[in-house]
């Protein structure tokens, strides 16, 4: 019955360094970046949810596509400046326009959000092909594959650029072993393809285990090739405890952890740096197919918004909204369609709220 609480504890302390955004007349501004797909949909349920439980929150949103000019990022950028937080879904990037890049990656660089946390965590009442998991993949969210660095040296020769650097793959590294330390987890796994790439994968992965070993004693630490990584996140998840990533190996992870949970619609996950925080769904999904259709799942937007309150120290309201909405997934009376329901997202929402209102403070 307590599993909520067991749930609700992963996400308690997210990040020791990140600066908290100032309140002013007791309240945050928080920069809402409802994205396109599905996103205006899911973010409108937090907000109702928010307004329902008089959480003092004002939105400050900036309306872009991931369509739009590149420069537009800009807008999302100067907003995040000034506010420091922010609640995200997710731009679309075309893949069919070359020289188009992806806003998504353009907004985590320029404001140096350098660690992806995404949480797989079984919901009760979700049926899934195996219960219980619970891992969260920590991932690099600045260079690597992510680069976006291509050229066509001569015709018919492209080279894109894997950047992997010391730097960046010791804060990724320290950023995994405080976060397992903070949240109780007992080891971590760098995910690598050392094989093949034995210099940038070499790098990464001999970085994590010189961390991980001598400064962090207390936890297991560990390396795994990213082909065997997914075929025992598929077969065996419960091994794993969290795991640590380069930008790519990480999204494919995160595709996984998304099916095992049942769906990119319950992934809760943030991204943080030193001066920023931005809370999105943890498996980073569109959902441009049921776009306007109010379908969609809302729980991964929902649970990301609590991880944001969390992170500004509200963590009873936290609370609350984390178990009101896991208590409606349990009940299975107004889930949505991806798990099995028929619910509309606003009718998911409103049962959300309405088992807020019946529960005392
Ligand atoms: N295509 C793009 O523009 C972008 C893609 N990505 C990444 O590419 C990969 C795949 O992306 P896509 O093919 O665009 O996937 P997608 O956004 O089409 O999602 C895959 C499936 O999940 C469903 N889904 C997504 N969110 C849902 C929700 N909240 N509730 C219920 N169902 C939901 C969609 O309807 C779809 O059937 C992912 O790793 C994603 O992170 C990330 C950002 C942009
Ligand atoms: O930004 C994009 O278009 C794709 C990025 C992606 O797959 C991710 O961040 O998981
Ligand atoms: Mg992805």
């Amino acid at each position: 019955m307590l599993r909520s609480l067991v749930y609700k504890r992963t996400f308690a302390t997210a990040l020791k360094e990140t600066i908290l955004p100032k309140k002013y007349g007791g309240r945050y501004t928080v920069t809402l970046l409802p994205g396109d797909g599905v996103g205006k949909e899911v973010t409108d349920s937090v907000i109702s949810i928010f307004n329902a439980e008089n959480i003092p929150i004002d939105w400050e949103t900036v309306e872009i596509s991931g369509l739009d000019n590149k420069e537009n990022v800009k807008l999302a950028v100067e907003s995040l400046k000034r506010n420091k937080i922010g609640l995200k879904g997710i731009w679309h990037t075309p893949a069919d326009q070359v020289g188009h890049g992806s806003l998504n990656v353009a907004l985590r660089k320029q404001l140096d959000i350098y660690a992806n946390v995404a949480i797989f965590k079984s919901i009760p009442g979700v049926k899934t092909k195996i219960p219980d998991v619970d891992l969260v993949v920590i991932r690099e969210n600045t260079e690597g594959e992510f680069s976006g660095l291509e050229h066509e040296s001569v015709e018919g020769v492209v080279e894109s650029l894997k950047i992997t650097t010391k730097a960046k793959s010791e804060r990724i590294a320290k950023f995994a072993f405080d976060f397992a330390q903070r949240n109780g987890r007992h080891s971590v796994c760098a995910v690598h393809k050392a094989n093949i790439m034995k210099l940038g994968d070499g790098l990464f992965r001999n970085t994590v285990t010189k961390i991980g070993e001598s400064q962090y004693p207390k936890i297991n630490t560990s390396s795994i090739i990213v082909d065997n990584a997914s075929m025992q996140a598929v077969a065996k998840p419960h091994q794993f405890d969290v795991m640590v990533t380069p930008s790519m190996y990480g999204t494919i992870l995160g595709n996984i952890g998304a099916a095992l949970i049942g769906g990119p619609g319950l992934v809760a996950g943030a991204n943080f740096g030193k001066e920023f925080a931005v809370f999105e769904p943890g498996s980073r999904h569109v959902g441009l197919d049921i776009k306007g259709q109010n379908i969609a799942n809302p729980t991964g937007m929902i649970l990301s918004a609590t991880l944001m309150l969390d992170h500004l120290g509200l963590k009873q309201s936290a609370e609350r909204i984390t178990n009101a909405v896991k208590d409606v997934i349990a009940e299975g009376k107004s889930t949505t369609k991806d798990i099995g329901g028929n619910a509309s997202t606003t009718e998911f929402t409103n049962a959300v709220i309405n088992k807020l209102a019946s529960t005392p403070l």
